[in-house]
């Protein structure tokens, strides 16, 4: 690896690198979520919802259009990350993440297999007070709060933060009603998980590589919340596993689109119709990327296992029941934990 003109922190095993040619795809499908907000008939709701499934049941992938969020709201929290991102280091560092409680900004994450993102990024949470389990000790009933920290430039980040957190938080219940009619089931069956919300926003920047050929801004995962919203400016770099092939598949950036993704918690809920996908972040040598992820994620308290409406004999469940809280508070410590741990072999 002498060679490589990154640090070998940041050198992804052979079999994790992008490949010099990446494959784009046309295929993830685009849904215009226009009907949501204006007069419609039920036919026209039926035909989205039909949509919705089809996408999440195909891909766990799609992007949405017309989905209510003010444009404005987008350039202003973007502008305010250039603008963060910007600030000498020492600057950032005055807000870095401390410990387990104190959100903000963080530069050395490593996404599985102990390679290092090439990233910096600035968390915060959306909810007023967030509570998380404190350990991950099953008998351990202390939670812990989650705060924000605030850089003091650019003076307005933390109030476009916070506008854009509150729309983004209701384009995701939008979304939760939507996946709940394509599965069979009233439109609010998930709304109640989410009353005492962890959801977490993840302003990301991805900095020009010199080894983009060894690097990733973030390596392969998926995400272990239950629904990501996504915003990635005009730059490329998210890949899909596509489901029928294995193949990484380039998510052409479309303007004013949300990338959606099922993430594992739909997963169990669904009871594997809806699968959550593998994904991760390209760099570049020339152009840095920015990107928002809004992580919508229900209590700590939260028994997360396959609707009982969508079990029966013929279908039976694939999950045990597992604690969300504790294991998030688990899955701090090791970062492999997911899902597929709590899988029942039928
Ligand atoms: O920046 C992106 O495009 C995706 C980031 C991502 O997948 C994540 O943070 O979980
Ligand atoms: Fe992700």
């Amino acid at each position: 690896m002498g060679e490589s003109a990154v640090d070998s922190a940041f050198v992804q095993a052979l079999e994790h690198r992008p490949k010099p040619t990446r494959i784009e795809d046309e295929g993830i499908p685009l849904i215009d979520l226009s009907v949501l907000n204006s007069p419609h008939t039920d036919a026209d709701l039926a035909r989205l919802v039909s949509e919705i499934g089809d996408a999440s049941q195909k891909w766990g992938f799609f992007q949405v259009i017309n989905h209510g969020v003010p444009l404005e709201c987008q350039e202003k929290i973007e502008l305010g990350s250039r603008k963060f991102f910007a600030l000498p280091k020492e600057e950032k560092l005055k807000v870095r993440r401390i410990g387990a409680g104190v959100l903000g900004y963080v530069d050395a994450e490593n996404t599985k297999n102990n390679v290092r993102d090439w990233k910096e990024v600035f968390d915060f949470v959306l909810k007023k007070p967030t509570l998380v389990a404190a350990s991950d000790e099953p008998d351990d009933e202390e939670v812990r709060e989650l705060t924000n920290q605030w850089p003091q430039n650019p003076p307005e980040f933390r109030e476009v933060c916070d506008e854009f957190a509150r729309e983004a938080e209701k384009l995701a219940f939008k979304l939760m009603e939507l996946i709940a009619l394509s599965l069979g089931l009233p439109k609010n069956r998930f709304h109640g998980f989410f009353e005492d919300q962890t959801t977490l926003i993840r302003v990301n920047h991805y900095p020009p590589c010199p080894s983009p050929d060894l690097a990733l801004g973030v390596g392969q995962h998926q995400d272990a919340v239950a629904l990501t919203i996504l915003a990635q400016d005009d730059v490329e770099g998210l890949e899909v596993k596509r489901k029928t092939d294995g193949e990484w598949i380039l998510v052409k950036p479309t303007p004013n689109a949300y990338i959606i993704n099922i993430a594992d918690i739909i997963q169990v809920w669904s009871n594997d119709k809806y699968g959550s996908v593998e994904h991760r972040v390209s760099v570049n040598s020339e152009k840095e990327r920015f990107s928002i992820a809004f992580f919508f994620n229900p209590a700590h308290y939260t028994w997360v296992e396959p609707l009982e409406e969508l079990i029966n004999e013929q279908n039976p469940r694939k999950y045990k029941a597992y604690n969300s809280g504790k294991f998030f508070a688990a899955r701090g410590k090791l970062k492999k934990l997911d899902v597929c741990h709590f899988k029942i072999d039928n």
